[in-house]
């Protein structure tokens, strides 16, 4: 490691939030650009940085530092600048000369110890005196636990987010138990404490280490989608990953669950291990949706065979029988699911649904679980759907978590609430939307549960399906027919386990061979630049195609598609230094930000008309880069302006490729997957089913027929832990459904 060794002449950048700064730093020599994480900096300070030097591309020769620390000057000019530098409140250049004229070198000792003293100083007060001394000792305090942390091996980023978690008394805190900090500050991981642990001489057989081990391997399985971890399986992992016995895991299993900080109970004759969320989620779905659908809603007086026949006339089909079983369903039951592939007819039913209860009087809200599926319904039934955080007032915490606002007690103001893409919806997103509905309110859940299951834990709608207590209707027959359906009847062909047909003439269901993934990147290349422009000529490139694909990594991840599908499809927009975006660029809002404000109107300067948040999964177009300020200006459904200061823009994603998971819940003209060998875990039937079902007008896949026959015939991979379904049947069990009431349940 190379150290640098300077005062801060000034700060170029600093980002508030992650404290990621660019220096420039002065030493005997000349001045340096040094870049890394400087919490709590200021210029004038003196600092040993610790790090490489770096040959940027567009920056030249620069300074990375990994670890630093202040020192604090000697020399008496060194001292007068540092004071004068505004380090020290209280302090400006007049004060900073007065006090090293009079107390020379010895000044960091008074303020540190006697600073009454500086009231022997012209001008300044007893108010100044204490304002001076806060501030010293806080810098101080700061400092030293930059340094202690730094000595036991965390980074200054790490050290800053322990620091605002735990104040003055850090050191205390991580000198006691150092695996606090991988359980209450959330990006801190167990394998960061374990090491911080090993620094400051912790056992490997330390109580706190393994009951710390044992629940973050409890986590780290659940943020697989899992909501539980069976037991054996909890303890051979330990025994693996901790390197300690049997008996030990076992006892500090025992005490955590003693302790209420895991829970051991059986799912299914399986002794499973709890964490407390998720436990609590699933046991109040049970109770909340149990209590839905037994509440008894109120009976309809509607004739609705007359208005399903009202509605076939209007619309000149006629209704299948199941789907005419899934219209009554949602009149007469407190809870109804609905599932089916794509063409089944889905929308339809909504459509119908809605119309009948309008007709009566009766209040629906729509929702879906992220923002392009609750546009795509507000779009096909000409009604206002929302997301359902939205609809639930989501919002967020100081720390960037997701919080809701509404209160138990408050609710949806409705008579029916229909949900669409209930695949998507997880343990927590369900508890909360349940807890906002209120007794007699009818549920309708529409979704296609073959599909990948929910990003964040649980299989709520097949839990919910499979636990056989509610009505369901999942349809069969498939409506969208005739030339252009291949894409309808492939998806349903991979959906029951057969390959699709491929390259049928005149369909719109393609597939192209290639000899690995090299040879595939060209040919994916190939087919937006030249073969698919030249296939239609009225699809636009950048809006209408999109690459979906397993994975992030490797040559077909999205993170090379999308570099190499950015230089050869925006190759004329300028390049900038401080961003990879470029001016046309397509891009995705990674994660759901409910705060950050958009406007109807591109200059944001005229604020005017407008609103808040920008959703996980949402596209939109870069249309403008300001350098000087290092904003980017992206516009969502050809409406919606945001300005994405620089701090913000690690939310966007350039776009051309996304991942399968990223594009559940929207669709797109043309969809262009490649199909290789890639981990086990992303070879399967649901996620090649989901990719297939985006597309709308012409799908191609490139690749290897070996992968995709495996990717159809691998059902096993997504196999998730949960025990929703369990907890729904053992009520059902203890003879709730004979219970009376108006026989919801339906057995
Ligand atoms: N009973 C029916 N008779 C004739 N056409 C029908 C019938 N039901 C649905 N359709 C038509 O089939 C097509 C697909 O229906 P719809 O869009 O409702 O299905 P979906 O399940 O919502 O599909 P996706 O999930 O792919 O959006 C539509 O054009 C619709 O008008």
């Amino acid at each position: 490691m190379e150290v640098l060794e300077g005062t801060v002449r000034d700060i170029v950048f600093q980002n508030e939030e992650n404290a990621y700064c660019v220096l420039r730093i002065e030493d005997a020599k000349s001045l340096h650009t040094a870049v890394g994480i400087f919490p709590f900096i200021s210029p004038g300070q003196t600092l040993r940085l610790k790090g490489e030097w770096l040959n940027h591309a567009t920056f030249g020769k620069q300074f990375k530092c990994t670890e630093y620390e202040e020192i604090l000057p000697n020399s008496l000019l060194g001292i007068e600048r540092y004071l004068a530098s505004g380090a020290i409140s209280g302090i400006g250049p007049a004060t900073a000369k007065k006090l090293v004229e009079k107390f020379g070198g010895s000044i960091f000792e008074i303020l540190d110890k006697e600073p009454e003293k500086l009231l022997e100083l012209e001008g300044i007060g007893k108010k100044k005196v204490e304002m001076i001394s806060a501030s010293y000792q806080k810098g101080k305090e700061v400092r030293n636990i930059m340094v202690f942390m730094q000595s036991y091996g965390v980074t200054p980023k790490q050290a800053l987010k322990i620091y605002k978690a735990f104040g003055a008394d850090s050191i205390r805190r991580v000198k006691e138990n150092p695996y606090v900090l991988s359980e209450e500050i959330p990006t801190i991981g167990f394998k960061t404490a374990d090491r911080i642990a090993r620094n400051l001489g912790i056992m490997p057989d330390s109580p706190f280490r393994i009951q710390s081990g044992v629940k973050y391997l409890v986590n780290e399985f659940c943020s697989q989608g899992n909501t539980c971890m069976p037991k054996d399986m909890l303890v051979a992992k330990g025994i693996e990953s901790l390197e300690v016995s049997e008996e030990l895991i076992e006892a500090n299993l025992v005490h955590s669950v003693m302790e209420n900080r895991l829970v051991l109970e059986k799912v299914d004759g399986i002794d499973s291990v709890f964490t407390l969320p998720y436990l609590y989620s699933e046991a109040s779905i049970t109770k909340r949706i149990l209590a839905l659908s037994l509440q008894g809603v109120k009976e309809m007086k509607a004739n609705v065979a007359s208005h399903i026949a009202w509605f076939e006339k209007a619309n000149g089909i006629a209704f299948h029988e199941k789907q005419k079983e899934a219209i009554e369903g949602a009149v007469t039951n407190g809870i109804e699911i609905i599932t089916g592939g794509p063409g089944t007819g889905k929308t339809t039913i909504i459509k119908c649904i809605l119309e009948i209860f309008e007709k009566e009087g009766k209040k629906v809200i729509m929702g879906a679980p992220t923002g392009r599926a609750a546009k795509r319904m507000s779009e096909a039934t000409g009604r206002e759907s929302k997301t359902i955080h939205r609809l639930l007032e989501l919002g967020v915490t100081d720390e960037g978590e997701e919080e809701f606002e509404m209160e138990e007690t408050s609710s949806l103001n409705c008579d029916v609430v229909i949900v669409d893409e209930a695949s998507m919806i997880d343990v927590m997103l369900m508890n909360n939307l349940l807890k906002s509905i209120s007794p007699g309110t009818r549920l309708i859940l529409v979704g296609d549960a073959d599909q990948l299951p929910s990003v964040g834990p649980g299989r709520v709608l097949e839990d919910l399906i499979e636990s056989g207590a509610f009505k369901v209707v999942k349809l069969e027959y498939i409506y969208r027919q005739g030339k252009e359906s291949y894409i309808t009847i492939n998806a349903h062909r991979i959906n029951s386990g057969m390959m699709p047909f491929l390259n049928v003439k005149d369909s719109d269901f393609f597939f192209i061979e290639s000899e690995g993934p090299e040879d595939s990147l060209e040919k994916v290349i190939d087919l937006i630049l030249n073969r698919l422009p030249g296939f239609n000529r009225s699809w636009d490139r950048i809006r209408d195609f999109q690459v979906l694909s397993p994975m992030k990594k490797g040559d077909l991840g999205v993170l090379n598609l999308n570099e190499v599908l950015q230089n050869v499809l925006n190759s004329k927009a300028r390049k900038t230094k401080f961003t990879e975006f470029r001016v046309g660029d397509k891009v995705m809002q990674t994660k759901n930000n409910y705060m950050i404000k958009w406007t109807r109107n591109p200059d944001p300067i005229f604020e005017g008309d407008g609103g808040q948040g920008v959703f996980n999964g949402d596209i939109g177009y870069v249309v403008r880069i300001d350098e000087e300020d290092e904003k980017v200006t992206v516009i969502f459904d050809d409406e919606r302006y945001v300005t994405y200061e620089s701090g913000e823009l690690e939310e966007l994603e350039l776009a051309y490729a996304v991942t399968i998971h990223k594009s559940q819940g929207s669709e797109f003209k043309v969809v262009v997957i490649p199909v290789f060998m890639g981990p086990p875990l992303l070879m399967s039937r649901n996620l090649i089913y989901t990719a297939v079902t985006r597309a709308r007008q012409l799908l191609v896949l490139v690749g290897s027929k070996r992968a995709l026959n495996y990717m159809v015939s691998n059902t096993r991979t997504f196999e998730r832990h949960t025990s929703l379904k369990y907890r729904i049947k053992s009520i059902l069990d203890y003879g709730l459904s004979d219970s009376g009431g108006d026989g919801q349940i339906v057995r």
